[in-house]
């Protein structure tokens, strides 16, 4: 039963998840990667609660943030703190493979990448349970959600998998219940606060990806 393993005092608070990522931004609008980071950790978290037929996406999240969290605490850590100065970093020292992949498989800027694709989704699937009603499937509103964002960068052996996975979403009910947020209305609410300032940090990151030709890192 989906989030039963918790314990208490560990139960999952979508809330203090979707709060650090709206702590992300620093008051230059620069994303801080710390955060980032801690808020997919969170997410993850939660995704696990909701069954082992998850395990294969949670495995990839969480190989992406390690990357992450090792730059940051490595010997050039501080050129890490934020997606801005890692970028810069990273091209002034040429540490990223731009078109084809070579000797930089696993640099900040591609690997961050993964997730802020991944970061569209969530907009998108939030967005979705935000606006949604009784009647609305969970499944259909991730799948959908997986269509119209992260779909076009896998190849058709990870989106059957990521569809057969949506398959096994608890009902809306349950998933309301496992946000740990509050009666529907206060998750509504809760998420109508929340989408703008993720959308920020979406759309901060994309501009810059886009500034410097990093949307399509191989
Ligand atoms: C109330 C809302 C709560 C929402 C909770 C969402 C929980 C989601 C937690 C984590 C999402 C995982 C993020 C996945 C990052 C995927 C990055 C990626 O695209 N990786 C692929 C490419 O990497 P490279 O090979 O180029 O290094 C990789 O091939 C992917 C493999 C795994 C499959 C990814 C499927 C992604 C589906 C995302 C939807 C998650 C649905 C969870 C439903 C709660």
């Amino acid at each position: 039963m989906a989030g039963a393993v918790m314990s208490e005092d560990q139960k999952f608070c979508l809330r203090e998840v979707l709060d650090t990522f709206q702590s992300c931004l620093t008051e230059n609008k620069e994303v801080r990667i710390d955060q980032y980071v801690a808020g997919w950790r969170g997410l993850v978290r939660f995704m696990n609660s909701l069954g082992s037929v998850f395990s294969f996406i949670s495995k990839d999240a969480v190989n992406k943030i390690q990357i992450m969290v090792n730059y940051r605490n490595g010997e050039n850590g501080e050129h890490y703190a934020t997606v801005q100065s890692m970028v810069k970093y990273e091209l002034d020292k040429g540490l990223v493979d731009i078109t084809k992949r070579g000797s930089f498989p696993e640099s900040g800027c591609r690997t961050l990448l993964r997730l802020h694709r991944a970061l569209r989704w969530l907009e998108l699937f939030l967005e979705r349970l935000r606006t949604s009603t009784e009647v609305d499937k969970t499944s259909v509103m991730c799948s959908e959600a997986y269509n119209e964002s992260l779909a076009q960068f896998h190849p058709w052996i990870i989106r059957k998998a990521a569809g057969m996975a949506f398959c096994a979403l608890p009902g809306r009910p349950t998933f309301f219940e496992v946000m740990n947020v509050g009666t529907p209305e206060q998750v509504v609410a809760m998420l109508g606060d929340a989408l703008p300032l993720i959308s920020e940090v979406y759309q901060l990151t994309q501009d810059l990806y886009s500034q410097h030709n990093l949307l399509d890192i191989p």
